[in-house]
């Protein structure tokens, strides 16, 4: 085989930290090596969409400010992930939803003594009044059109913006389709700290038919 070759089937292999019978789907920066893998903690991810529309929290304070993200925390101890998705859905958008597990993948930052395990929830139905937080400010979004589905009521997403992934977590454009779509998915991002922004530097996302 050569080089070539042998790179590409790597980079088509699972990361460490990734096992399971998943199927390759993306990747980038293959020829980067991977960070060193640190003892793992656990954080949540949950998305509403409805109407063709997805709902997303601009953060205001703490970890991720001024970016967009799924509304989530930290699992705390005694909780299943599922609990904490359920809480911190409440906490950040003041909403309870029937939360489902839609994808999960690993977030390493150089020099960080830990691994993220990001778990990531979606629901199509809510209940309560979508309110501001002190950490979130909740805003809908236009599912794209390859993406939409004729259930939804196609006119109000024409009067949302489309998805703001360059305000987001750099590698959220690889697996947010999976979520929309409702293809599981699993995967890893490595990213890097330049000044104050985070740069991915490494990632590898895989998908299959059902969780
Ligand atoms: C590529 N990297 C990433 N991509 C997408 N989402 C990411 C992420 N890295 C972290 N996240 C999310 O950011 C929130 C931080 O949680 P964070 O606010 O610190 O937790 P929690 O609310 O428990 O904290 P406080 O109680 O306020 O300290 C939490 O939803 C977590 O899933």
């Amino acid at each position: 085989m050569s080089n070539v070759e042998s790179n590409l089937s790597s980079s088509r292999e699972p990361p460490p930290g990734i096992s399971g019978q998943w199927v390759y789907a993306n990747s980038g920066n293959d020829d980067q090596p991977w960070l060193s893998l640190e003892p793992i903690k656990y954080y949540t991810d949950a998305y509403i969409i409805q109407d063709n529309k997805i709902l997303l929290g601009y953060k205001k304070r703490g970890f991720g400010k001024d970016m967009y993200n799924g509304f989530g925390g930290k699992v705390e101890p005694g909780e299943t992930s599922l609990e904490a998705a359920n809480r911190e859905l409440q906490e950040e958008a003041g909403i309870e939803a029937p939360l489902r597990l839609a994808g999960s993948f690993l977030f390493l930052n150089e020099g960080d003594d830990h691994t993220f395990h990001i778990d990531l929830y979606r629901a199509d139905e809510y209940t309560g009044t979508i309110s501001e937080t002190d950490e979130m400010r909740p805003e809908w979004f236009a599912i794209p059109p390859e993406l939409a589905t004729p259930q939804g009521n196609s006119n109000s997403r024409e009067e949302v913006p489309p998805i703001p992934y360059d305000e987001m977590w750099g590698t959220d454009h690889q697996w947010l389709p999976f979520l929309m779509a409702g293809t599981p998915f699993i995967g890893r991002a490595d990213f890097i700290k330049e000044g104050t922004k985070f740069v991915p530097k490494r990632w590898w996302f895989g998908t299959r038919d059902s969780l």
